[in-house]
């Protein structure tokens, strides 16, 4: 190859086609290792992820050595810089192993923790960690099981995570980054990143204080002022989920109208015999239904949609694209709840994203913005949770839309919805710091639980100190898999029309963007009424729009905003008019109610 236009597009084609190939073994082997978590496994996984490695140094170093980048357009640059960075690559042959042999090590340790109420009773944290937390109302046990499994998955992480970060550092430096916190906030590409998010959480903060000043109130009720301090944080344990970071399963504590239909189809999906399949078969109609694509015979071939019996398996539910352009899948140790219909169309939502792009150049295959591809999945959520939707499907008896059942369903959507900004903002703040070195070893679950109390308002609800790990008991921390996506994205906003100087904007892309999108969707589905009411399925109209975004990251993301809804400005608007109805009522729930934790230090009595 010379430093010539046509050499450097028939590199990115040269490479293009044999990244393909690479990359398809790398997923299998990473397949093939999370769904059968063996030893075997494991060392195929991570020579596998070598030999990806030695791909991307090899080409790299070629793409570094001979082009500069002013001969290619805006897409070829695009995709040689991204070729140009090592990651991992950047270490030495001895380092590239230990950092994947770490992190194959974490993620086993994760996927394979068990915990063990009795001698012959094992019990892990999908499905049956996860039911006892979402359904027991016991105070004690909720502690036991939050306790068991924050000591049995976290501790044992805790001492590999300091090596793997001075690894994964290095790698970053290698690339010009000065840590990999500082590499995961480039892809936002905005230079004032940290204070926009910061802004961007100032704005939606008051409706945070006010449904957790009405779940405490609520909690109050129940548990009594024993363990629960008015002016305090919320015990983590209480909250229906192993990590308080979304709330609808105590919703049945909270209900505004309990005389209205139940919202919650579980019980309705069990009675009418729903299993994993039936419920992705039903999440594919309703993506048929918007006109999009119907699922691969691949994807029903090769999917791992309900828990193994005989073997150990990584249960996070995720999406994948092999890369070869026809084997895409999925794999969730699916139980029949409401909680898993949705994630089940969360997923598919990925998968939608992968097949829409599946033609562009590898480089390419993501989405558009690391938010997006999480906003999409969330975006169908807010039409396939309505009553409406529900009763469509012949999952609710009545579609009655009083102003009773809408607050009863705009709670439950608040619950899961507005429950999880602080958290999906403080997992990578966290990180950042610990990447940075503002966070040593010494100081991990300190400053954990000060982040945790900071934005959540939550407290441990036993002493926490520096033996345990309690970040290493979410899961994307040992899976070293970024979290601000679920919450931002950014896009360079022109503000010169000169073209030269854009400024970026950050926002809360699943759930700004989303809430936004959906005002549009539903707008193209002919929807009249309040946003919160609307429903998108089998309008083609709204999926038409859904095509357009899902153009990869081929095209700056402005443009694809603006084809998709007509504007490159995003603002919070949107979500604050969707949760509008119940902001209001939680404010006068909450008339006599001491909003936020003053009492920040206070910890239940053990
Ligand atoms: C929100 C995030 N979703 C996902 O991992 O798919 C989580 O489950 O923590
Ligand atoms: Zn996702």
């Amino acid at each position: 190859y010379t430093n010539s236009t046509a050499d450097a597009q028939r590199f990115l084609r040269d490479y293009n086609s044999t990244a393909e190939e690479v990359f398809f073994f790398s997923v299998s082997a990473s397949w093939n290792y999370d769904t059968n978590l063996t030893d075997y496994n494991s060392n195929l996984q991570v020579s596998a992820a070598l030999e990806e490695q030695a791909f991307t140094e090899a080409w790299g170093k070629k793409a570094k050595q001979v082009f500069s980048n002013e001969l290619l357009d805006f897409e070829d640059k695009r995709l040689m810089e991204g070729i140009m960075l090592l990651g991992p690559a950047n270490l030495p042959q001895k380092e590239r192993e230990e950092y994947n042999t770490i992190l194959s090590i974490m993620e086993r340790i994760y996927s394979t923790t068990k915990v063990h109420p009795r001698p012959n009773i094992s019990w892990s944290l999908e499905p049956e960690l996860t039911d006892i937390m979402a359904k027991s109302r016991s105070y004690k046990t909720l502690l036991y099981v939050w306790e068991a499994w924050h000591n049995d998955s976290g501790v044992p992480i805790k001492e590999y995570y300091p090596r793997f970060v001075e690894l994964s550092n290095k790698a970053s430096r290698g690339d010009g980054f000065n840590d990999t916190g500082a590499e995961w906030r480039s892809w936002f590409e905005s230079q004032t990143f940290e204070q926009d998010i910061e802004k961007l959480y100032r704005t939606i903060e008051p409706l945070y204080l006010n449904l957790h000043a009405f779940v405490r109130r609520k909690l109050y009720n129940f548990y009594g002022p024993r363990y629960i301090n008015l002016k305090g944080p919320i015990p983590a344990h209480l909250l229906g989920n192993m990590w308080a970071q979304t709330w609808n399963n105590i919703f049945d504590m909270m209900v505004p109208f309990p005389d209205k239909p139940n919202l919650d189809v579980t019980a309705e999906m069990v009675k009418q015999g729903y299993n994993a399949t039936h419920m992705f078969r039903v999440a594919e109609e309703f993506f048929t239904s918007l006109d999009l694509a119907e699922m691969p015979e691949e994807f029903w071939e090769g999917s791992m949609l309900v828990k193994p019996e005989d073997r150990e398996v990584v249960c996070h539910a995720s999406a994948w694209d092999f890369y070869n352009r026809k084997d895409f899948r999925i794999k969730q140790c699916t139980t029949v709840t409401m909680e898993q219909f949705i994630t089940a169309h969360h997923e598919m939502g990925h998968i939608e994203y992968f097949l829409q792009y599946k033609d562009q150049p590898v480089g390419f295959r993501d989405g558009a913005n690391p938010g997006f591809h999480e906003a999409i999945g969330d975006l169908m959520s807010l039409s396939v949770s309505t009553p409406k939707h529900l009763h469509k499907i012949n999952l609710l008896e009545s579609a009655t839309s009083d102003e009773e059942t809408d607050l009863n369903f705009l709670l439950n959507m608040a619950l899961e919805k507005i429950a999880f900004l602080p958290f999906g903002y403080l997992i990578d703040q966290w990180r950042w710091g610990v990447f940075d070195g503002r966070t040593t070893p010494d100081k991990y679950n300190s400053e954990w639980w000060y982040l945790r109390t900071k934005y959540q308002g939550i407290c441990p609800p036993t002493k926490r100190t520096e033996d345990q790990f309690d970040p290493g008991a979410k899961f994307h921390i040992p899976d070293n898999y970024p979290y601000i996506r679920y919450l931002i994205s950014c896009f360079p906003v022109q503000v010169e029309w000169s073209q030269a100087t854009s400024r970026t904007h950050c926002y809360f892309i699943s759930y700004i963007l989303q809430f936004q999108f959906h005002e549009k969707l539903c707008e193209a589905a002919h929807h009249t009424g309040p946003l919160h009411t609307c429903d998108i399925y089998q309008s083609a109209e709204a999926g038409a729009i859904l095509k357009y975004a899902q153009a990869g990251s081929s095209k700056p993301w402005p443009d694809v905003l603006q084809e998709a809804i007509g504007t490159r400005e995003i603002n919070a608007n949107s979500l604050m008019k969707y949760f509008e109805p119940v902001t209001k009522w939680l404010q006068e729930q909450n008339v006599k109610e001491t909003l936020g934790w003053p009492e920040f230090n206070w910890v239940p009595p053990i």
